[in-house]
């Protein structure tokens, strides 16, 4: 099972969003997506989940092209979790959680809170998310992180092999920050998240990949890219860089260089 792209761009009104990206997602590891706001995390999340199609270049799942594998394979493998959600829907817990399952029932065939292995699905994901019980819980009185952890619940229903996440750690309080990229870390599951806090990537995942202005400048384990040149060059901040006892960067931040004027 493998997830690449192949020199992927994606331009808007003729500006290159992404551009020219190639990389290979590594298999079953939590690899996390950095990069300043606008550099084109969510949008290259978008094109890896084919949500967005390239206009050049190509997405690979298995060594095949993305748009033309069979939509149902894709719904099935690859679950992707978008930083906004919709506020408004009138459902349970259970049923947005449910709705993970579709991809996975026969043509036509509903979702439904009778199918037991549908049921152990949604009720092992949401106790994932630690929302063990939550199930009869109306959607629309959730808080924001609440509505965070069901809808990653929702993706880990799917059981998909792939599973790229849009900031999942946005509204959650440090302990449940820490919960979610610990399950992640351990899950069997490719993850890639996108994530801005980079002493939680550093300690939670096996690999990074660094995003700047619609490139990707540099990728590998922690301690490859969280480098005090590659945090100036990038953050445009000052960042002393010390190892903790198990390898891995730990980052503290000394004043900002002001960003250039366009
Ligand atoms: N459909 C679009 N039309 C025009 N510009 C777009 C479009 N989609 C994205 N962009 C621009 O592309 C850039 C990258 O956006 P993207 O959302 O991928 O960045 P990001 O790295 O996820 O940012 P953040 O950390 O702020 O969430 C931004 O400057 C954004 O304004």
């Amino acid at each position: 099972m493998s997830l690449d792209a192949h020199d992927v761009t994606w331009s808007a009104d003729g500006t290159p969003i992404i551009d020219g990206i190639t990389v290979s997602v590594p298999r079953g590891r939590l690899t996390g997506l950095l990069g300043p706001n606008g550099s084109g995390k969510s949008t290259l999340l978008r094109l890896l989940a084919g949500l967005l199609p390239p206009q050049r270049g190509a997405i690979l799942l298995d060594g095949r092209r993305l748009d033309e594998l069979p939509r149902r394979e894709v719904a099935r493998r690859l679950a992707m979790v978008a930083q906004e959600t919709s506020t408004d829907i009138d459902m349970t817990v259970a049923d947005v959680v449910m709705l993970g399952r579709i991809p996975h029932r026969r043509r036509l065939a509903m979702v439904s809170h009778d199918d037991p292995h549908d049921v152990l699905e949604t009720e092992r994901a949401l106790a994932r998310c630690g929302l063990a019980g939550w199930g009869s819980r109306r959607w629309s009185t959730l808080s924001g992180g609440e509505r965070q952890r069901v809808n990653i619940a929702r993706a880990l229903a799917q059981n998909p092999t792939e599973l790229l996440l849009d900031e999942p750690t946005n509204h959650l309080d440090i302990h449940h920050q820490l919960d979610l990229l610990r399950m992640l870390a351990d899950a069997p599951t490719t993850v890639v998240a996108s994530l801005h806090d980079l002493n939680l990537a550093a300690q939670y995942c096996d690999h990074l990949l660094l995003m700047e202005a619609g490139r990707l400048v540099a990728s590998g384990p922690p301690a490859e890219v969280l480098t005090e040149e590659w945090m100036e060059r990038v953050y445009r901040v000052r960042a002393t860089v010390s190892l903790s006892p198990d390898g891995r960067p730990h980052l503290r931040y000394t004043p900002l260089i002001p960003t250039p004027t366009r």
